[in-house]
């Protein structure tokens, strides 16, 4: 089977990919496959800024084709908090537990209504010698007071899909593959490339 490369080392997201990837027909190789590739620093504003910055670090590297996603969480009543921020929200170390349990003390008192947030994803393809594609998706939700749910990664046992009735942790992974904001930049990509006359290969 053809594979894809993405420039990650969250398992999270690896196994997302896997299951995205898979029924185009393409194996998924992570940075947990390249153990000895050192971790790009992300000094980007931005979402999209990341996510080049890594793709094209890899790819320059490897001399190979290479897809980066930079992703996180904007909360509107902490202006955008913690966006390109997410992983490492609490402290340096990246811990998932902490950084949900800093959110939910900076929206103590917030009222439901004014809860909103969204999951945000750019993802960059990088090749050398090539022009780096960037899309980007997202998906709409608020913020629950307490964690719900045990499935997925990151700040999904705090994030409630209105659409689904359900915290992002207690959707299925193939039902938060349908809705992500990582699910719909894929589909964004996958346009782009249609439309450009490409594929994955
Ligand atoms: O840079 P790589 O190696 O890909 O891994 P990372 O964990 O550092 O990833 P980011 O820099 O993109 O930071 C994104 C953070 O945002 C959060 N996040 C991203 N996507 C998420 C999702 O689908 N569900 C929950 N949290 C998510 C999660 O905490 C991530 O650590
Ligand atoms: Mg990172």
């Amino acid at each position: 089977m053809e594979s894809v490369i993405i420039a990650t080392k969250n398992k999270g997201k690896a196994k997302e990919f896997e299951k995205l990837f898979l029924p185009k027909g393409l194996v998924v190789k992570t940075l947990l496959d390249y153990a000895e590739i050192e971790d790009v620093e992300e000094t980007g504003s931005t979402f999209e800024e990341n996510a080049i910055l890594k793709a094209e670090t890899i790819a320059n590297n490897l001399g190979v084709r290479v897809i980066a996603d930079d992703s996180g969480l904007e909360i509107d009543a902490l202006e955008g908090r913690p966006g390109v921020y997410s992983a490492r929200y609490a402290g340096s170390e990246k811990n998932d537990e902490n950084n949900i349990d800093k959110v939910l003390d900076e929206l103590q008192g917030v009222p439901e209504s004014e809860r909103t947030a969204r999951f945000c994803c750019a993802l960059a393809m990088a090749e050398p010698g090539k022009e780096t594609l960037t899309v980007f998706g997202t998906c709409e939700g608020r913020i629950l007071n307490e964690r719900r749910g045990t499935n997925g990664f990151g700040y999904d046992p705090i994030f409630y899909v209105e659409t689904e009735g359900k915290a992002m942790a207690e959707l299925a992974s193939d039902e938060k593959n349908k809705i992500s904001h990582r699910a719909n930049a894929i589909r964004k990509l996958d346009d782009l490339l249609q439309k450009r006359g490409e594929s994955h290969e």
